[in-house]
């Protein structure tokens, strides 16, 4: 295996896709594009430019799969890049060692699953979501695209999560519900109705609050 990431993004989030590329033997190099940090190296990786210099390098083979290191405060910048290079670029998936992964689920590009995560039958990770530490998705839930899970997540059964939603620590989405695009549930959240109406729910049970 001697394939190049890039990842978009040298920040924090960035330099996790990095460590976990690297140290659970995904790839076996990683530079990145950032276009506010002028060092020329983060992570001991190379910083080859801005985004405007994606395209060129891929061309001229400066790495092999991209991935957007960008987080649950800026999930619309996220989509747009993933939308910009979708179809021009391949993009790369993470999903760590300790991860469980029934054989019928479905994991597609872009995607990020962090440590000991498990998801279960028939489930789909859509493109380009990040999945954190331990979270649990039970069988035939879907996960759209461009979501962030934080650590510890719930998702029981025959759950959907729609595009660009933030789920935060230790929150919990009980089974049979859809929850619209754009949704952010707060830290330790109980989900116990479907969330029609795009904004910030917090407590137990889940409640609307702006
Ligand atoms: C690896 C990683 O670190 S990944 C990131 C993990 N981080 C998280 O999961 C953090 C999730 N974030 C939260 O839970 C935040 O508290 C948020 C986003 C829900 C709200 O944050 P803010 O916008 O700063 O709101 P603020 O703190 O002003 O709270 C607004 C109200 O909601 C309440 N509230 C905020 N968070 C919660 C919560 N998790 N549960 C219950 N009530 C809450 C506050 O008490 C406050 O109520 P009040 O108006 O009656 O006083």
């Amino acid at each position: 295996m001697s394939k190049t990431l890039g990842v978009i993004g040298a920040g924090h989030l960035g330099q996790q896709l990095a460590h976990f590329a690297l140290t659970d033997h995904h790839y076996s190099n990683v530079v990145f594009f950032d276009d506010f940090c002028k060092e020329p190296n983060v992570f001991d990786c190379k910083i080859l430019g801005g985004t405007d210099a994606i395209e060129k390098a891929y061309l001229e083979k400066e790495f092999d799969e991209l991935l957007v290191g960008i987080g649950y405060k800026h999930l619309s910048v996220r989509k747009q890049f993933f939308e910009n290079f979708k179809g021009k670029i391949p993009f790369g998936k993470i999903i760590h060692s300790s991860c469980q992964i029934d054989i019928t689920a479905e994991i597609r590009e872009g995607v990020v699953l962090y440590p000991n995560t498990t998801i279960d039958q028939r489930t789909i990770i859509d493109c380009n979501t990040i999945v954190n530490l331990d979270c649990t998705i039970s069988h035939d839930s879907y996960i759209g695209s461009h979501c962030f899970l934080s650590p510890r997540v719930a998702i029981a059964g025959f759950v959907k999560i729609e595009e660009q939603s933030v789920l935060g620590i230790n929150s919990t989405i009980i089974d049979n519900l859809t929850i619209c695009k754009k949704t952010q549930v707060g830290a330790g959240a109980v989900v116990i109705k479907k969330i029609e109406k795009s904004g910030l729910y917090v407590g137990n049970p889940a409640k609307f609050i702006r």
